[in-house]
């Protein structure tokens, strides 16, 4: 089969975006790995499928692929790609878009200066929510890292994310712990490990240690998980500039019951085909 494809990045979290509302995909998880292969393949961290809604007050629905080919429930950088193609392809005329997700529905918004604002629903917190096996609910958790005692905070988006505040994100940590953190026990869907460097409190350094990727240069739900427990643990006012390898997102959240708000760029890098 022939596929058109579009390659797209946000913020250097970069994706192939396919088109199966015109087209009906049906996509294995070997042909994904495949399709990720940096070298064999197209290469991208995420595939983002744009399917036709499947119920009334939806716009469409949204699946994302980790590179190893997992289905996941959230993708921050991706949701506001995804905006981007739809309007591009002349899938939709609107500028605000409501989407199905795995997680659940989320809002992103088109803005007039080009930058793409995300309603990406509210946090959870609670160890089965994440899931994350612990005794009770606190803001922090002692996680053991191959004898590292370090602390985290568990947060999902929708997906997992373990959230540790460091001196220096570039100190080796990320590349020491990030693959060990994934894989640790205690996240029995494995989780996104972050790395946040507290600035100031309106300003952070971030690396993400993807489930199912790896290091990717931002993470947009891992931003989103970051400002939230630097703001649990009090370290963070309500609205956040995050700094990552491939760029800054700007992270709002006002507390409990709120939706985390996420607005950053999103880019097409170009459109290709290739036979799967
Ligand atoms: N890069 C994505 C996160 C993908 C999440 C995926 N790595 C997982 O949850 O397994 C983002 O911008 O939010």
């Amino acid at each position: 089969m022939n596929l058109t494809f579009t390659k797209m990045q946000g913020l250097g979290n970069d994706f192939i975006v396919l088109d199966g509302v015109r087209q009906s995909l049906q996509l294995s998880a070997e042909t994904i790995r495949k399709l990720g292969d940096r070298h064999f393949g197209i290469g991208f961290d995420q595939l983002l499928l744009v399917e036709p809604a499947e119920r009334e007050g939806v716009d469409f629905r949204y699946r994302i692929f980790n590179s190893d080919g997992g289905e996941v429930e959230h993708c921050g950088n991706g949701a506001r790609c995804f905006v981007r193609f739809v309007i591009d392809q002349g899938l939709t005329d609107k500028t605000e878009i409501v989407v199905d997700t795995a997680k659940g529905v989320i809002r992103p918004k088109l803005e007039a200066n080009g930058l793409v604002t995300v309603d990406m629903g509210e946090p959870r917190f609670l160890p089965d929510e994440i899931p994350f096996v612990a005794d009770a609910d606190s803001i922090t958790y002692p996680l053991d890292v191959k004898g590292e005692q370090v602390d985290i905070s568990v947060v999902s988006m929708g997906n997992p994310h373990a959230v540790q505040v460091v001196e220096n994100v570039d100190s080796g940590v990320v590349e020491r712990q990030g693959p060990v953190i994934e894989h640790h026990p205690r996240f029995p869907q494995r989780v996104n490990a972050g790395f946040m460097q507290v600035l100031n409190r309106g300003a952070v350094k971030l690396r993400v240690y993807e489930r199912g990727a790896g290091e990717t240069l931002a993470c947009g739900t891992g931003a989103c998980a970051a400002v939230v427990a630097g703001i649990r643990r009090g370290l963070l006012d309500p609205t956040v500039r995050v700094t990552t390898h491939g760029g800054d997102l700007t992270i709002s959240w006002h507390g409990p019951g709120t939706p985390v708000m996420m607005t950053g760029p999103a880019v097409s890098v170009f459109t290709g085909q290739i036979e799967v």
